[in-house]
C-alpha cells in the first residue's frame, strides 16, 4: 500500500493527514515533535493541542521519530512553518527514500532568499522539481478536520504526479483538482495571507463589507501582477488557489492571518498580538519576502507595502488607510 509521511502535527498537518486516512487509499503516519500529541493521536485518535474533542481516523498513526515516519514513504508531506522548512528538511533529508514525492502544504515565501516552498524543498532535499508537488486552496484546517466539504489544488510540474496525489486525497468531503502551474498556485497561497492581514486590520478598525471586498479584489489584482511577472498563468489566480483562498481566508474568523490583522486594527500593539499568537500566521514574515519579489519584478503591490509597513515599520492602521486612499487616481486594471 502507498505510504504517506506527514511531517508536522500542527493544524494543517493533522487535518490533511486525516483527509488521506479518510480517503482510504494510503497508509498515513504523522510525525510530531511533542510526545503528548503523538500519544494522543495513537491512543485516543485525537490531537488535543489543535482539535480537542474532534475524532481523527483510527487508522492514522503518529511518531516522534522522523526516520521511522520517513522510512519507505512514497509521499512526504511537509507541514511546518515556511520559515523553518529549510532547517527541518536538512534534518530529515537523509531518511527520505529514493523515489519519494515531496508535497508542500505551506503558504509562505522564505525570508532572505525569497524562494517559494517548492524551491526550498528541491534545493535542500535534492529531489527534482518533477517530484515536488504543492497543495493549496480554500482550506481552513478546522473545517476540514470537521469533514466539511472542501476543494483544493494539487500542483506539480509533472502532471501524472499531481494525479497520483489527487488519487490518494479524494473523498466524499474533499475534492482535489490538479494543476501544473506551481508558481501560480504557490504565490496565490502566500500572497493571500498578506491580503488577509490587511482585511483583518480593516475589520479590527470597524469597517464593513465594502472595505473588505475592495481589499480582496485589489489584493487579487496585485497577486496577479506579481505571479504573472514570475511566470504564472493569470487564470490560476482566478481559481481555488487564488480567488478561492482569498475569499475563504479573508472572510473567516478561523484564519490566523485575518485574526492577527484584526487584533492590530482594533488597537493592540504588534508586540501584544505576537505574544498571544501561538499558531503560524505566515503573512507576517512572508509579507517582506513578497514585497522584495515585487521590487525585483517591478510589480506594483500597494496593499502588501502597507502590510509590511504596519508589521515591520510601525505604520499605524490609520496611517496605512490614509496612504492607501490618497494614492494617485487611475483606471481599474486586473493585473497589469
Ligand atoms: N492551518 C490551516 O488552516 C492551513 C491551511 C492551509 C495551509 N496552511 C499552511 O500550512 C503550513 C503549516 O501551518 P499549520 O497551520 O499547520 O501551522 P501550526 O502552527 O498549526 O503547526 C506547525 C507545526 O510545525 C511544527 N514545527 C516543526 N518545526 C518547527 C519549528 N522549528 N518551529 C515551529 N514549529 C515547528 C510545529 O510543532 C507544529 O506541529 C503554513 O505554511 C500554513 O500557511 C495552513
Ligand atoms: O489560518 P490562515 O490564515 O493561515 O489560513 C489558513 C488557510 O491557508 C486557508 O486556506
Amino acid at each position: 500500500m502507498t505510504k504517506v509521511a506527514v511531517m508536522g502535527s500542527g493544524s494543517w498537518g493533522t487535518a490533511f493527514a486525516n483527509v488521506i486516512a479518510d480517503a482510504g487509499a494510503a497508509e498515513v503516519v504523522v510525525y510530531g515533535r511533542r510526545s503528548a500529541v503523538v500519544d494522543a493521536i495513537n491512543q485516543r485518535h485525537e490531537n488535543p493541542a489543535y482539535f480537542p474533542g474532534m475524532a481523527l481516523n483510527p487508522a492514522l498513526t503518529a511518531t516522534a521519530d522522523a526516520a521511522k515516519a520517513l522510512a519507505e514513504a512514497d509521499f512526504v508531506v511537509l507541514a511546518v512553518p515556511s520559515q523553518t522548512l529549510r532547517d527541518n528538511l536538512a534534518a530529515w533529508r537523509e531518511h527520505i527514500s529514493g523515489e519519494a514525492v515531496l508535497v508542500s502544504l505551506m503558504k509562505g515565501v522564505e525570508l532572505g532568499t525569497c524562494r517559494r516552498m517548492s524551491e526550498v524543498a528541491t534545493e535542500v532535499s535534492g529531489v527534482p522539481a518533477d517530484r515536488v508537488a504543492v497543495v493549496s486552496g480554500p482550506n481552513l484546517a478546522r473545517e476540514i478536520a470537521e469533514r466539511q466539504p472542501a476543494t483544493a489544488v494539487m500542483a506539480c510540474r509533472h502532471e501524472p504526479t499531481a494525479v497520483r496525489l489527487q488519487d490518494i486525497c479524494k473523498s466524499a468531503y474533499f475534492r482535489p483538482y490538479t494543476a501544473t502551474d506551481v508558481v501560480g498556485v504557490e504565490l496565490g497561497g502566500a500572497v493571500k495571507n498578506v491580503i488577509a492581514l490587511a482585511v483583518g486590520v480593516a475589520v479590527g478598525m470597524g469597517f464593513g463589507d465594502n472595505a473588505q471586498a475592495s481589499l480582496i479584489t485589489r489584493g487579487l489584482a496585485e497577486t496577479v501582477r506579481l505571479a504573472v511577472s514570475l511566470g504564472a498563468d493569470e487564470h490560476t489566480l482566478a481559481g481555488l488557489a487564488g480567488l478561492g483562498d482569498l475569499v475563504a481566508t479573508c472572510g473567516s474568523p478561523l484564519s490566523r492571518n485575518r485574526t492577527f490583522g484584526e487584533k492590530l486594527g482594533s488597537g493592540m500593539t504588534l508586540e501584544e498580538v505576537v505574544a498571544e499568537t501561538s499558531q503560524t500566521a505566515e503573512g507576517v514574515k512572508s509579507s517582506e519576502s513578497v514585497l522584495e519579489l515585487a521590487r525585483r519584478t517591478g510589480a506594483e503591490m500597494p496593499i502588501t507595502e502597507a502590510v509590511v509597513a504596519m508589521m515591520h515599520h510601525d505604520l499605524s492602521p490609520a496611517e496605512a488607510l490614509a496612504a492607501f486612499m490618497s494614492r494617485r487616481s487611475k483606471p481599474e486594471r486586473y493585473g497589469f
